[in-house]
């Protein structure tokens, strides 16, 4: 069943440059993510994805349309209030883990947490559990170049929900890896969403992953749409 609406794009729109040669990526998106469920973007290449995944997000400002994440309606609020709802309410994954390399695995997915003002003993101890749900629990004092690449974005996504956001979203989460890393990477990503009633929009284009999640979307026309 699905849980409250925790991401929510109203009549969204985004346009590429100006006069004739304006691109029109998004025209009039509607899309919403409950708690607790794993949504699948899947949609050919230059139709929006990361332009969705960006304006849910609170990176980019649509031209029109609202985006309301955890129930505040965020295109009119100044930056720092945008900002704020951004690090406490929405955890990002890339394709490339982006971790910093000087710190180990437990580091890492600390970092956010003291950033937020979290007391070391705390956030080591948030730390050590996500990297066991991520079943990596015995890498923790590793540094990202000697995890393999299925370690390394386990530990990104560890560091992504490490502040407990509501919203997970993920531009090609497993686009760097084999096929069972992939799927290896997805079992714990899921298995971290359920126990802890995220929710996730998961920009792929790996359509066995996207058929285990629990609804599919693209982007067509300018819309979000089901699949
Ligand atoms: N800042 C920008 N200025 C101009 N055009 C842009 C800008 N950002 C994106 N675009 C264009 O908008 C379209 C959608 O881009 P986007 O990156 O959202 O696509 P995508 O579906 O994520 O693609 P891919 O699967 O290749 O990553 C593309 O044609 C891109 O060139």
């Amino acid at each position: 069943m699905a849980g409250k609406t925790v991401l929510k794009l109203s009549g969204v729109e985004r346009h590429y440059g100006q006069g004739e040669t304006t691109l029109s990526i998004l025209k009039g998106a509607d899309f919403e993510l409950h708690s607790g469920e794993i949504v699948a973007l899947v949609a050919p290449s230059g139709t929006g994805k990361s332009t969705l995944l960006h304006l849910a997000g609170l990176l980019e400002h649509p031209d029109a349309g609202e985006v309301f994440v955890g129930g505040h309606a965020c295109n009119g609020l100044p930056d720092d209030d945008r900002t704020a709802i951004r690090r406490s309410e929405i955890g990002f994954v890339y394709q490339f883990h982006h971790l910093l390399p000087e710190f180990t695995a437990l580091e890492n997915i600390m970092m956010p947490q003291l950033i937020a003002g979290l007391p070391e003993r705390e956030a080591k101890e948030r730390a050590s559990q996500l990297l066991d749900y991520m079943r990596i629990g015995h890498r923790g004092e590793h540094r990202p170049a000697e995890l393999s690449g299925g370690e390394q974005q386990r530990v990104a996504i560890a560091r992504a929900v490490a502040n407990a956001p509501r919203v997970l979203l993920a531009d090609e989460p497993t686009g760097n890896l084999d096929p069972e890393t992939a799927s290896y990477v997805f079992d714990a990503l899921e298995a971290l969403v359920k126990q802890s009633g995220l929710a996730a929009l998961i920009a792929t284009h790996n359509h066995d992953l996207a058929a285990r999640m629990d609804r599919r979307v693209t982007i067509d026309g300018g819309k979000v749409v089901g699949f």
